[in-house]
């Protein structure tokens, strides 16, 4: 897959290039990204919006993150990393 050059409106990281946007749940929006140094291809960017949070579902969050990080297995999405990024939407 080939990263798109219009990435206007979509937000900006510092190793990956936001393509496109996959879907929205209830506290993100999940966007297809390329690694810029592509050694690790076309992945998917979750961008959680902070302002949708409350104290207990950034918790809820943060037990999310900690247990995905341990989790590997062929039919569950690997958790590669996790990134504190401001931007405006
Ligand atoms: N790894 C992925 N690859 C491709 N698309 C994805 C991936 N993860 C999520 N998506 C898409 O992005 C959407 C939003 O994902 P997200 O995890 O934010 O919410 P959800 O779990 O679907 O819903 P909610 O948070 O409301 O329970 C999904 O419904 C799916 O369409």
């Amino acid at each position: 897959m080939s990263a798109s050059s219009c990435t206007v409106g979509l937000p900006q990281m510092k190793d990956y290039v936001l393509t496109e946007s996959l879907g929205t749940g209830t506290y993100a929006t999940v966007y297809k990204a390329v690694h810029k140094g592509k050694q690790k291809g076309v992945v998917a960017v979750k961008c959680i919006k902070r302002s949708r949070l409350t104290v207990s579902s950034m918790e809820n969050l943060l037990t999310e993150i900690k247990v995905m990080k341990q989790l590997q297995h062929e039919h569950i999405v690997q958790l590669s990393e996790f990134e504190l990024v401001h931007y405006s939407s």
